[in-house]
């Protein structure tokens, strides 16, 4: 079966990453979480004080930041790595989420982003998700599919995320950036939120894991059995 891209974009928390990565698991594909290589960008942004209206800080910096995944046997998921530092823990915290959006709107930003992410897929085998995979990073991928949920479930479900991670946050804090974080992204001028003509809509509101993995799968049997 020739290997293809499955590409997965949609709003903040509807539950993007963790069924790319059971889908990728299942296909024996390597996972590319997007989200977290913005993050790592903000992380580092963030730790150098780096001015987002300088151009030239901000070209400076991204020569400086290295973004690597590598894979966690504990968690048996991929850990990111900045410039050699395990920042899994670090970037998942509230106070990167709150910036990140900023960071990831500079144009400069994406285009290095997005430039690693093409080169992450050319071989194909490749389960990726964010924002504009399937826009802009992969516009021919063969599985295209666009994530919805209601937000208070959004909220609800990255809440209880959290506070098994050790943050206990007020459920109208993770509302009010759940918010804020779809607004920007959808409107920035370069790679917004935007779902694909081509895309295949699924909300995961009333869906368990189980089904949407399994929904995602089916696409990608019936692209793969369309082409053979
Ligand atoms: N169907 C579901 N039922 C219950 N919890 C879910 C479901 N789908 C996802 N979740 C949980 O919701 C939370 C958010 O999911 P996930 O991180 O995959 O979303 P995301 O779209 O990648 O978010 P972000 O864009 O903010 O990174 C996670 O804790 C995940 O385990
Ligand atoms: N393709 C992408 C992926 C993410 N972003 C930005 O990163 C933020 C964090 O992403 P998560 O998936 O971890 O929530 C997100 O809010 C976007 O600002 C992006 O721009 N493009």
């Amino acid at each position: 079966m020739s290997k293809i891209i499955v590409a997965l974009d949609g709003f903040s928390s509807c539950g993007k990453s963790t069924t790319a990565k059971r889908v990728a698991a299942k296909l024996h594909y390597a996972f590319v979480d997007t989200g977290a290589m913005y993050r790592a960008v903000a992380l580092y942004f963030h730790r150098n004080q780096v001015d987002c209206n300088d151009l030239n800080a901000i070209e400076k910096a991204l020569e400086e930041v290295h973004i690597t995944f590598e894979f966690n046997p504990e968690r048996l998921a991929s850990d990111t790595y900045l410039n050699g530092e395990n920042v899994e823990n670090e970037i998942r915290k509230m106070y990167i989420s709150d910036i990140v959006s900023q960071v990831s709107a500079i144009p400069t930003v994406r285009h290095a982003m997005v430039a690693q992410q093409q080169k992450m897929g050319k071989k194909k085998g490749v389960v990726m998700d964010g924002r504009d995979v399937g826009t802009v990073v992969f516009p021919n991928a063969e599985v295209k599919i666009f994530m919805t949920a209601d937000p208070k479930i959004r909220a609800q479900r990255r809440k209880l995320e959290l506070m098994q991670k050790g943050e206990d946050l007020p459920i109208e804090q993770i509302v009010e950036n759940l918010k804020i974080r779809d607004e920007i992204d959808s409107n920035r001028s370069e790679g917004p939120l935007k779902r694909a003509d081509d895309a295949i809509d699924l909300d995961t509101s009333y869906k368990s894991m189980d089904e949407q993995v399994a929904f995602v799968l089916e696409q990608v049997r019936r692209v793969q059995h369309a082409g053979k």
